[in-house]
């Protein structure tokens, strides 16, 4: 059995991806050490296994035992062991969630419904470093995986609507509160039919400036509001969520010396968990709606199509109705009166699932094959 170490399974991606193995029933087949920054020494989680001691993460030796490493620990903790580790002579896996190691040439972003071929490649390769995308680009190949498949995409702009959960367990904390504050500085005004709209609507405008609004987290109101800044600055006026449209999707499609052009815009909303996109592609070539309908729907099992119509849009497309599962539904899909070329499509996906701890488990099972 293949010794994995698990760094990270305590925190909010980590605890999804232990929800899914333990659902998928993965713990059984590899011999699980758990590793920890600040609980070494504690009874580690029960996987029906009979629990163990948690191990110090910090402790370089003990990492290079194992035959995989699991981190959904962060960028800062892949900085400071993973060199480290390596300069052992460590040959084991690595496979993160973090954005660290993404672009070394030595690693492979992982999405398997998507890229397979480009990990079986590399596994033949000899390559070690099997790192999960930015949740963002994962759930736009999810996705439109059939359209990129099938050599439809010219060019593409990601419109984002990204929930609070992409930003850490605070700032899901945080939204919360907010809609808390909101709530009970109107209450009175919602609470009365005869009060006038303008009066509630000047309270809540009032209270998402009032100095008691939680804001430490994210900076400014979310809730009842929206951010259009996600991550650092970078040259040309993008921000660092939507620079890895661009460099993480090609490098997933195995398209980095012929690049298909990416951008957009990356905005925070009140959601809790749930990526959504608005997407524009310029179509490679006028094809029919139902075909490209057709390219979609076929190209993985979770990706699903949802009719152009209200009643399914509220039903089917919707961060309430998707939050928690694995499903990528694609909808409002029209061509755009721009130019027969011109497709639009809306989609919303799981960013804790498929965008953060899904890739993660299947590349485990993968290396189990
Ligand atoms: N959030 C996201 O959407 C995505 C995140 N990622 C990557 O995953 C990394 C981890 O993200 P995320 O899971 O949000 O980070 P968290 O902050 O939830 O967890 C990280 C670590 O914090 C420590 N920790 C301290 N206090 C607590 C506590 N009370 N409960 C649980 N853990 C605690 C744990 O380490 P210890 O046991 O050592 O104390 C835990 O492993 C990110 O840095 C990023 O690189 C990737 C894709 C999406
Ligand atoms: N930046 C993403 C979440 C994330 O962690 O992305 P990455 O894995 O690329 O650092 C968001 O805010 O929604």
């Amino acid at each position: 059995m293949k010794r994995v170490g698990f760094v990270g399974w305590r925190g909010m991606v980590g605890s999804v991806l232990m929800e899914r193995m333990r659902a998928e029933n993965d713990f059984k087949d590899f011999d699980f050490t758990f590793f920890s920054t600040s609980q070494a020494g504690q009874p580690g989680p029960d996987i029906g296994q009979g629990t163990r001691p948690v191990e110090n993460a910090m402790v370089i030796e003990r990492l290079a035992t194992m035959d995989i490493v699991i981190s959904c620990q962060g960028g800062d903790y892949t900085s400071a062991v993973y060199p480290k580790l390596r300069q052992t002579g460590w040959s084991g896996y690595w496979i993160d969630a973090a954005s660290t190691l993404r672009m070394e040439k030595q690693s492979v972003i992982i999405l398997d419904p998507v890229n397979r071929p480009v990990i079986d490649a590399a596994l033949h390769q000899g390559v070690k470093d099997f790192i999960g995308g930015n949740c963002t680009v994962s759930l736009m190949l999810m996705a439109l995986g059939g359209l990129f498949a099938r050599g439809m995409v010219e060019w593409l702009t990601s419109m984002t609507y990204q929930a609070a959960s992409g930003a850490g367990a605070q700032n899901m904390r945080e939204l919360v509160a907010q809609m808390q504050f909101i709530g009970q500085k109107a209450a009175d005004l919602l609470a009365d039919p005869a009060a006038s709209i303008l009066a509630l609507d000047r309270a809540v405008s009032q209270t998402l400036c009032d100095s008691g609004m939680p804001t430490q987290a994210f900076g400014a109101p979310l809730a009842a509001c929206l951010i259009p800044w996600i991550d650092k600055p970078m040259a040309d006026g993008q921000t660092r969520e939507e620079w890895k449209g661009f460099a993480e999707a090609n490098k997933i499609l195995d398209r980095e010396k012929k690049p298909i052009p990416i951008d957009g815009l990356c905005v925070r909303v009140g959601a809790m968990r749930c990526h959504s996109q608005a997407f524009t592609v310029r179509l490679t070539r006028d094809v029919p709606l139902d075909e490209i309908e057709a390219m979609v729907a076929e190209h993985n099992e979770w990706v699903k199509v949802v009719p152009n119509d209200k009643e399914s849009t509220l039903r089917e497309l919707t961060p309430a109705k998707v939050s928690g599962t694995l499903t990528v539904p694609v909808g409002r899909m029209h061509k755009l009166n721009i130019g027969p070329r011109y497709l639009t499509a809306f989609s919303v996906g799981d960013q804790l699932l498929w965008g953060a701890a899904e890739p993660l488990r299947r590349m485990l099972r993968i290396l189990h094959e």
